[in-house]
Order: C-alpha cells, then structure tokens, then sequence
C-alpha cells in the first residue's frame, strides 16, 4: 500500500478563524496522521474531540491555521475532487428520483458536467449498477421518501461514488440506523471496498463497526483532537459477521474501549 495518500501532518484547527484569537473554539491541534492507499481506516474516539473536522480539513472543506494536509500526493488548497463523501444523515433531494438524487454530483463538478450532457446514458448505465451493487437495482425511480433509511443510506452511499472517487469519508454513515440494518451495510461498505481498491476513512462512535471494517483505528483525544492511539487490526479478510462473535474480536473492542475511556479522563 502506498503509504501518506491522506496525511495530515501537525494540523490544528480553530473555528471562527485565528482572527477569534482564544475565543474561537480550537478543534484539532497538532493532529499527525497517514492513511494509505487502498486502506480501510476508522477514526474513533470521545464526542466533540474533532473527527469531523478532520474530515473536512482532510477534503478541503476546511483550511487549518497550522500544519499541512496532502491528498494524493497534492497539498489541500480547495475541495478535494477525488473524494466522496457520506453523513450521517443522507440528505436526499425529495423532488428528484433516486437515479436523479445519483446523479446530482456530476450535473455539479467538472469534468463530469461536459461529460453528462453528451453521454447521459453511459451515466445513468452506471448509477444503475451501483444501485444493484448496493441491493438496489430497479429502485432508481422510486422516490427517497418511498424508501427505507437503510435504503436511502445505500442511495447516499452510491452518490458518494458515482464520480469513481479514489477516496470514500464516511462519517458516522451508519448512526441513524437499527442494528441490524446497520450491520447488513458493514457488508455493503466492505464489499465495495473489496472491489473496487479505494482508500476508505470512516468515522465512527461504533468500535464494532470499526474493528469489523477497518484495517487501523486510530483513537482520538479529547478536544484539541489529535492521535492518541493506532491500533492495526489484523483480522484476516474477507470478515463475516460471524467474527464479531468470537473472543480475539472482543477483546480488540475491549481494548479500543479502555483507550477511549483514558481519552475521555
Ligand atoms: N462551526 C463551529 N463553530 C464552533 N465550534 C465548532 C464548530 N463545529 C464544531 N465545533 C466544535 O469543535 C469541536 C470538534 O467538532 P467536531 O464536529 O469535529 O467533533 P466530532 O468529534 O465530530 O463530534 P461528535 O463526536 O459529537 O460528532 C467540538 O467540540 C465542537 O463543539
């Protein structure tokens, strides 16, 4: 794996700007952290303590007032095109189909814009085999409110990847959702992984989820966030969800947990 493909290297961030001085809230400081190529890596660690405003700072949705953040190789000066990004919440546009609500993104960015007006059909071949790899297939003219949560988090899924992004954040996608429903899109999530080789960040409250999903978890710190702990998880792959059952699992979950609980102290 090529390693420092998302690097963010003694990054601190302060909302409302260095201009709000102390008054402003600082999220992160001197957060240091590499995710390779191709890796499925998973952030955890006490609320508040800044993982989403890694992400954003990780795609150029945020700038730090110190330290640097590279993706690809590329400093961080706008938002990043070869990411895709999932919330927690899905965020469907409850006028557009399901196909529609797909292709929104590229009606957006360039060069996928260009590309969408000439070749509307090559798009929409594709959004609809991501629909079917999701469990989804004949469900793109449905409407969001005509589908389940799960459903609509499968739709959020694949608009996050309807641009063939070589980076997928994922941020607390999964949070809304019963367990079991939950569960069904770990599957989801490291099926696509598998197949399709993209670098993967998740955050996430769930250790579970994470030590099912991930190739390194690293722990935050309580507010100003920054690294605390990266735990290598060396389960052999392809997971099932048989292996959240047995005791080397939980006792990686147990782990995890006592770290978050020092962070929290
Ligand atoms: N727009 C903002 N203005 C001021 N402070 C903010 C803003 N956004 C976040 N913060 C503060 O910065 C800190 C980090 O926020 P962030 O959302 O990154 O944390 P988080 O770890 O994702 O939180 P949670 O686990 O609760 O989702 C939090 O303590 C939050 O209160």
């Amino acid at each position: 794996m090529e390693p420092g493909f998302v690097s963010l290297d003694g990054v601190s961030h302060r909302y409302g700007g260095i201009a709000a001085g102390p008054e402003g809230v600082l999220a992160v400081q001197d957060l240091t952290i590499n995710i390779n190529r191709g890796e499925f890596a998973a952030v955890v660690g006490p609320s508040g303590c800044g993982k989403s405003t890694l992400m954003k700072l990780a795609t150029g949705l945020q700038f730090p007032f110190a330290g640097h953040v590279r993706v690809a190789n590329q400093a961080v000066t706008k938002p990043v095109k070869i990411a895709g990004m999932a919330f927690q919440a899905p965020t469907l546009l409850p006028w557009r189909t399901t196909l529609e609500n797909l292709l929104l993104p590229l009606e957006i960015v360039q060069p996928h814009r260009r590309e969408l007006r000439r070749n509307k059909a090559q798009y929409v071949e594709r959004a609809e085999k991501l629909l079917a790899s999701v469990g989804l297939g004949g469900f793109g003219s449905k409407f969001p409110w005509q589908l389940s949560g799960g459903m609509q988090q499968r739709t959020s899924l694949c608009r996050a990847l309807i641009h063939e992004p070589q980076l997928l954040m994922l941020d607390e996608p999964f949070g809304a959702l019963d367990a079991f429903t939950r569960e069904e899109l770990w599957c989801v999530i490291r099926d696509l992984h598998a197949a399709r080789g993209i670098t993967v960040v998740l955050v996430t409250h769930d250790l579970r989820e994470a030590v099912f999903l991930a190739d390194r978890i690293f722990v935050m710190s309580q507010r100003p966030g920054r690294i605390l702990v990266e735990k290598k998880i060396e389960l052999p792959r392809p997971r099932e969800l048989d292996v959240t059952f047995t005791k080397e699992f939980q006792d990686i979950v147990q782990e995890l947990r006592g770290h978050i609980v020092q962070a929290r102290q």
